[in-house]
Parts: structure tokens; sequence; C-alpha cells
């Protein structure tokens, strides 16, 4: 073995927390390396995000088509699935390179394998030992595995966002965020979609009256919700998949040609030993203090989606990134306070957050007023002829200030910010109707969302 190389700073993961957390310790002169067991840039970049929104606006632009269809559309665009991926690599191609040379340049030693902890300040990688005063911990987030008879059979998102050509007939098992966006994308194109749910509903973490509506609009577009399912085992056919699976204590079995595993993601820690430098993790991650240091050794860091305290969203590993970075620079300087932060499920239409949900709100504060209703009569939704658009907001009845909004419109992404603001800055429902927004617009409609009834 190679004698021991010591940094100041050594990082594991190359995504927006590491990079972030990484840059900020060089910019103050400390010497840093980092290292990641794939290609560098992370999943956001590469995996997530980024790539996956490349492919919805051409679906988006299919599911805008097929609304206007008899009212000047005559037929949806034909996509080029091929030339699609091809726009969509010309963006991931190059990250990792472009990233490894920002790092070089940047004066950044890097390491193209998994660490691992030999002790509390020590890791074997690359067959060389290396020392650091400080380890940040930025391995993101990696699909649930699933255990049962055939499950090597299952394909991650990572396969879809790769999909050379589309699918006739897919299974997902799970409808969480990455379920519910990817089953939207391929049912719009035409694929018939299953998706089988532990649960008793998707998206657990949204807003009931909002769910039921996306899912009640999914189902018309040729997607089929199996709740309450247990999946028993895959059975791989000649060119299909076979699921097995149980509802009601009844064995089903559906054949589709593609089984999607989208049942959740769990912290990337399995490969670091993380016992060994006296780390210590729970199914939330790496469990961190406010200054997002290591509750059991604090030359240790963890930021971003592995970090038990982050949501997994990009947003929020950035930020906790430049935490980690200026707490390693200026010892515990920046403490986490979780921001409010909105969210959204790039399905058509989109389903956005931010805030109390009506459940916390009620339990937060003793009168909620809940302005909750249907904009489908509404111009915005009428003239795309879209039949769905609802809203739930929540204001604290006592202060008047607005606590919590949930959207569905095919802006929700967009307007959600606003409600972010207002959230932040404590606006109350007579702050907000003072102001002004374009016309038309749908930021025009959120102020006839907080109209008194008559
Ligand atoms: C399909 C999909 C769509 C998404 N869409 C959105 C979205 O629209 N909006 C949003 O806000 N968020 C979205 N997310 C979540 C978002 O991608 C993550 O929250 C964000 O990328 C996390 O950043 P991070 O730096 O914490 O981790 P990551 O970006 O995951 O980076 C971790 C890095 O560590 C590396 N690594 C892991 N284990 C090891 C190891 N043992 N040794 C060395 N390296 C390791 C990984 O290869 C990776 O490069 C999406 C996620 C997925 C999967
Ligand atoms: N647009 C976005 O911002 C975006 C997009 C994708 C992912 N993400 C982030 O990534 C995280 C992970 O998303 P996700 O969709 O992978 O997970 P998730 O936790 O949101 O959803 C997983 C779903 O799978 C179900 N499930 C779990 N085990 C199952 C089983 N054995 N059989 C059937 N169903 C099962 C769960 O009940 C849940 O409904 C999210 O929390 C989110 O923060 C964000």
């Amino acid at each position: 073995m190679e004698e021991t190389t010591h940094y100041d700073v050594f990082v594991i993961g190359t995504g927006i927390a590491g990079q972030t957390a990484a840059e900020i310790c060089v910019n103050n002169k400390m010497t840093v390396a980092i290292a990641d067991n794939r290609a560098f840039g992370g999943t956001c970049a590469l995996r997530g995000c980024d790539p996956k929104k490349i492919l919805l606006q051409f679906t988006d632009l299919v599911h805008k088509s097929q609304l206007l269809m008899k009212h000047g559309i005559s037929k949806p665009p034909k996509i080029k699935w091929k030339d699609v991926q091809k726009f969509k690599s010309s963006f991931t191609d190059s990250v990792p390179l472009s990233t490894e040379k920002k790092l070089a340049d940047l004066g950044i030693d890097y390491y193209h394998q998994s660490p691992v902890f030999q002790n509390e300040n020590q890791v074997l990688i690359e067959g060389k030992l290396i020392s650091a005063d400080t380890f940040v911990i930025a391995t993101g987030m990696i699909p649930r595995e699933l255990k049962f008879e055939g499950s090597e059979y299952l394909e991650i998102s990572d396969d879809i966002l790769n999909l050379k050509k589309l699918p006739k007939k897919v299974t997902f098992i799970g409808s969480g965020y990455v379920g519910m966006e990817f089953a939207c994308m391929l049912a719009t194109m035409g694929c018939k979609v299953t998706m089988i749910e532990q649960g008793v509903k998707p998206l657990s973490q949204f807003d009931d009256f909002l769910v039921q509506k996306l899912v009640a609009h999914l189902e018309t577009i040729g997607i089929t919700f199996i709740f309450n399912a247990e999946v028993v085992s895959i059975e791989k056919l000649k060119k299909n998949v076979k699921v097995h699976y149980k509802l009601q204590g009844k064995d089903q079995l559906l054949k589709s040609r593609k089984v999607y595993n989208t049942a959740g993601r769990v912290p990337s820690i399995e490969m670091l030993n993380l016992p060994k430098a006296d780390i210590k993790s729970d199914k939330s991650g790496v469990l961190v203090n406010d200054f997002l240091q290591s509750t059991s050794n604090p030359n240790i860091f963890a930021c971003g989606d592995v970090s038990s305290k982050s949501l997994p969203l990009t947003p929020l590993s950035g930020l906790q990134g430049y935490i980690v970075g200026n707490n390693i620079v200026k010892a515990n300087s920046k403490k986490f306070d979780v921001p409010c932060v909105p969210s959204t499920v790039f399905t058509n239409p989109k389903l956005s957050t931010v805030g109390y949900s009506e459940e916390e709100a009620q339990k937060r504060f003793k009168n909620v007023k809940i302005y909750k209703g249907d904009g489908s009569g509404w111009y915005n939704a009428k003239k795309e002829n879209n039949p769905v658009y609802a809203y739930k907001i929540l204001v604290n009845e006592r202060t008047n200030v607005i606590v919590g909004a949930h959207l569905l419109s095919s802006q929700a992404n967009e307007t959600i910010n606003i409600f972010s603001m207002a959230i932040q800055q404590k606006m109350t429902v007579l702050e907000f109707k003072k102001q002004m927004f374009t016309y038309p617009s749908y930021s025009s409609d959120l102020k006839s969302m907080l109209k008194e009834e008559e």
C-alpha cells in the first residue's frame, strides 16, 4: 500500500452538496480532495431533475396538443424519441468531464472510487490510504432495493431516462415522486401504465384533495392504480416480465414489457463502512446536529440527501453543502434551519406544495381558514381546455397570515414560488391581495383563490 496522503478536507460525492462544500473549502485555501464511484456530477445533473425535465418538455407538448384536439390541433406532434434522447444526452454527456475540469481548475484532487473508512480519520481509496482533518459525506441516495424472487429484473429511474424506445406496457412499483412523474410521461406517449402501490394512495406527502383530482385525471390518460398491493415475485418471460402480487389476500398477476422499481430511495452509505469511523446513521441517513456535523464524530459532516436533516430536493442539498463548507472554514458558524421549501411533482397537471399541510396547520394553529376550490372553470384552464385545476390555501385565522399553499395546475411549479415568498415573508391575505400580477397569467389567479365566499 502507498504511503498516506493528507488533506484538510476529503469530500465523498460530487453532487451539488459535495461540490458546493468542496468549492468553499478550496476557495478558503484548504487542501481538498473529492471522490465519486460513478461519473462526476451527481444525481440532479446526470440522472434526476435536469435530464428528466428535458424529456418531459416533449411530453408536455404532446399533452398540451392533446387537450386542444378539435380546437385547432388535428394531430399531436410526432415525437422522434431517438432525437429527444440525443438532445438530452447533449446536456448530460458533457457533465462528468466538465465537472472534473472545474474541480481540477479549482485545485481539488479527485478519486474515482468509493472510499472505505479504516478508522476515524483515514479512508482507503484506489489502493491509497488517505487521511483528512475533516470528511464530508455527500453521497446522496440510491433506489431502495426490493427483495423478492426475480427482483433482479426490475429497472430503475436511470433506465427510464435512457429508454431507447418507448415501451407499450409498463408497471411501476411505488407511486411517489419518481413513479408518478415517469408514469405520466410514458402514459402521455401512449404507453399503458399500471402503478402498484403498497399504500392507500400515491404521493402520501401531498394534499389529499388535490391528489385525488390528479389520480382521477391520470386514470383518464391510461394509468391504472392498484393500492394496498404487495408484490410477491417477478418472472422473466421471453420479451415481457410477469409481476405476481397480492391484493386483499388474493394472488394476482400482471404482464408488461418492463417493471420499474420506484419504491423510494435510501441513503447511499453501505459501501463507506461508517461504523469504523464511529459515524452513526439510520434509515434517514448520517445522523447530524444543527451544524450538519455527525452526532458521534465531530470530524465528519454530512450534507444533501444523505444527511438525516435533509429532504431529498436539489435546492436543499445545495443549501446544506453551503452550510457545511462554511462550518468547516469557520467552526460551526451556520446552523441549518429547515427553510420554507416548495416542491413540485412534474406530472400533467403539476402538483406543488409549500408550507404546512392541512393536518400540520390544524395541529399548529388554533383556527385555520381553508381556501379550497376548483379552478377548472376559470379562464386559464378553459383556454387550454384543461379539465384539472385546483387549489388549497391555508391561513392562520388569528393573524390572517398565509401558512400553506397546495396547487394543481399546468403552471403550479412556477406559481407556487409566489406563495413560497408570501409564506416566508409572513404575508397576510390582505397584503397578498395588494400585489399586482400580470394578466392574463396563472399568477393573477392566485388572488382569486383567496376570495371570501359570498
Ligand atoms: C429521477 C429523479 C428526479 C428528480 N427530480 C427532482 C426535481 O425535479 N427537483 C428536485 O429538487 N429534486 C429532484 N430529485 C432529487 C435530487 O436529484 C436530489 O435531491 C439531489 O440531486 C441530491 O443532491 P446531493 O448532492 O445530495 O446528492 P447526489 O446528487 O445524489 O450526489 C451524490 C453523489 O455521491 C456519489 N456516491 C454515492 N455513494 C458513493 C460512495 N459510496 N462513494 C463515492 N461516491 C458515492 C454518487 O454517485 C453521486 O454522484 C430527483 C431525483 C431523481 C432520482
Ligand atoms: N420533482 C421532484 O422534486 C422530485 C422528483 C423525484 C424525486 N424527488 C425526491 O426523491 C425522493 C424519492 O422519491 P421516490 O418517488 O423514489 O420515493 P417516495 O418515497 O416519494 O415514493 C415511494 C413510493 O413507493 C411506495 N412503496 C414503497 N415500497 C413499496 C413496495 N414494496 N411496493 C409498492 N409500493 C411501495 C411508497 O408507499 C411510496 O408511495 C422524494 O422524496 C423527492 O424528495 C423529487
